[in-house]
């Protein structure tokens, strides 16, 4: 029997009590293993189990830094929140491979971000376009209490529209809002704005008799949209195609069998869809660093990917006039105030750690990150095969797995100096090493 219905009211000592005593055979290692993870600053400890809700522990991730990011002449090191070997150590190569090559340029394309009104109406689609067009400007008014503030800092709502979406089903229709958030990623911000305006819109049409029994307006849902194609960043790297490396000739080789694996990955879903989560390994780790919600940019920048009705390549590569330009565009709704920036320290840290950035000089930093992460995994594949640097850093997780004593790991580290790694390579080294000791 594993339902507790009032679960959330339980304290956190209760909460885990009934957990390890349900789901675990032994209940003192269950409760050690979590306590083991508090912190011992009560205060940071309450802090954390606050963000979220029936909280019983933290779950740590490896926070890493990549420094040597040249990024408009300005030189940055960034922070990486992420748990998956030679990440880092990628993006850090590609940082440093840059460094002396002009390093990353970039620039913010647009800021807008989106929220919708989705609600039926059974009346006459003239009437509805009618009554719009009249209550426009009010409808907009009547938000400037929420508004306000927003305004002095040079944001706010920049429009409102009619979109009929009834061709694709029946009685649908949206009011279509686009806001400039400025240094939030603006989600609440713009959630209440809906709310309040569906509220509004729904009551004003009641008034104006725009609604009637057989004329019903209903408001299904109000909502900010995740898709934000108009808040984009580009970033770009560029050199003489023959001196990427120190021989022109490979250079030349290398540039090219580049460009065709991103062309690949332009073309064919399978290969971008591997592309692209390489390109969000380094996304997501500054992301999460910087403490912005990693699920809002992932499906912001996922359906992108896929605009022109087909998944494909975030990044792309050319050669022109002989130099080799490679480059990201990509939809970034980010905060550098608001949400957990303020409240979590290592967030705090990070954004410290950038120079306090605010969210239009994030996204620029964070789109570096992807773009450098690409490269290097590109790269990787087109020359060495991606296993060779991979597994390189992946070989203390192996073998920490098997509990490797110092000296275990300074010997396999040492005879796998010069060899790809593998699992099975490792664990036969292991196991030798071990029985030679016996
Ligand atoms: C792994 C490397 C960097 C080795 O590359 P390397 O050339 O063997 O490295 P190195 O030992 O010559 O060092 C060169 C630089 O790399 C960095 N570096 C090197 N080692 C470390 C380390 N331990 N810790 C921190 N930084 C490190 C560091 O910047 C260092 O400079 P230094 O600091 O010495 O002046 C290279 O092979 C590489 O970039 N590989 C790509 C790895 C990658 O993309 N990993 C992601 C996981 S795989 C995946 O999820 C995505 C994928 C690949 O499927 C996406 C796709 O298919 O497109
Ligand atoms: N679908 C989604 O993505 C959803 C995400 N969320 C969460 O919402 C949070 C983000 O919402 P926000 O409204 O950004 O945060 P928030 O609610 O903390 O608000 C940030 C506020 O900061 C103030 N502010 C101060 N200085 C500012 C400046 N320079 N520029 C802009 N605003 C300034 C504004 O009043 C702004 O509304 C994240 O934690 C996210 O995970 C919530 C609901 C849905």
């Amino acid at each position: 029997m594993k339902a507790k219905k009032g679960f959330s009211k339980l304290s956190k000592q209760e909460k885990i009590n009934w957990l390890s005593q349900h789901y675990f055979s032994d209940i003192d290692t269950a409760n050690k293993l979590l306590k083991q993870y508090w912190n011992t600053d009560e205060k940071l400890q309450k802090l954390h189990d606050e963000f979220t809700e029936n909280t019983i522990t933290n779950y740590y991730l490896p926070y890493g830094i990549a420094p040597n990011f040249l990024i408009n002449n300005k030189l940055f090191t960034i922070p990486m929140a992420i748990e998956e070997s030679s990440v880092v150590a990628a993006a850090s190569n590609a940082a440093k491979f840059w460094l002396d090559k002009g390093g990353f340029h970039t620039k913010v394309l647009g800021t807008e971000k989106v929220g919708q009104i989705h609600f039926t109406y059974t009346g006459k689609k003239q009437d509805l376009e009618d009554f719009f067009q009249q209550q426009q400007a009010y409808f907009k008014d009547s938000l400037t209490e929420i508004t306000k503030n927003m305004q002095k800092r040079g944001g706010g709502i920049n429009q409102i529209s009619l979109v009929d979406k009834t061709s694709e089903l029946e009685h649908y229709y949206q009011l279509h809002v686009t806001f400039e958030t400025l240094d939030a990623m603006g989600a609440n911000f713009i959630n209440t704005c809906l709310e309040k305006l569906a509220k509004t819109f729904k009551e004003t049409a009641i008034n104006k008799q725009l609604c009637s029994k057989n004329n019903s307006l209903e408001i299904i849902m109000s909502i900010l949209s995740n898709y934000v194609p108009n808040c984009l960043v580009r970033a770009e790297v560029a050199h003489p195609a023959d001196k990427l490396l120190p021989n022109p000739e490979d250079s030349i080789k290398f540039a090219h069998k580049f460009i065709e694996a991103v062309k690949i990955a332009e073309i064919e879903p399978y290969r971008a869809v591997t592309h692209n989560k390489g390109i969000m390994n380094g996304i997501d780790a500054v992301v999460l660093a910087t403490g912005n919600d990693f699920r809002a940019v992932e499906a912001g920048v996922h359906a992108y990917a896929a605009r022109n009705g087909k998944y494909s390549s975030l990044t792309t590569a050319k050669i022109e006039n002989n130099v080799f330009y490679f480059s990201i565009e990509i939809p970034l709704a980010l905060g550098t105030v608001g949400g957990l920036t303020s409240l979590h320290p290592l967030v705090k840290f990070s954004l410290e750690m950038l120079g306090n950035p605010n969210a239009k000089e994030l996204m620029q930093v964070i789109a570096v990150a992807g773009l450098a992460q690409n490269f290097a995994a590109v790269k990787s594949l087109t020359t060495t095969g991606i296993q060779e640097g991979h597994m390189k850093m992946h070989l203390l997780n192996i073998l920490n797995q098997f509990e490797a004593t110092k000296q275990e790991k300074l010997a396999i580290t040492t005879l796998f100096k010069d060899k790809t790694v593998s699992h099975s390579g490792v664990v036969e080294a292991l196991e030798k090493l071990r029985n030679e000791n016996i």
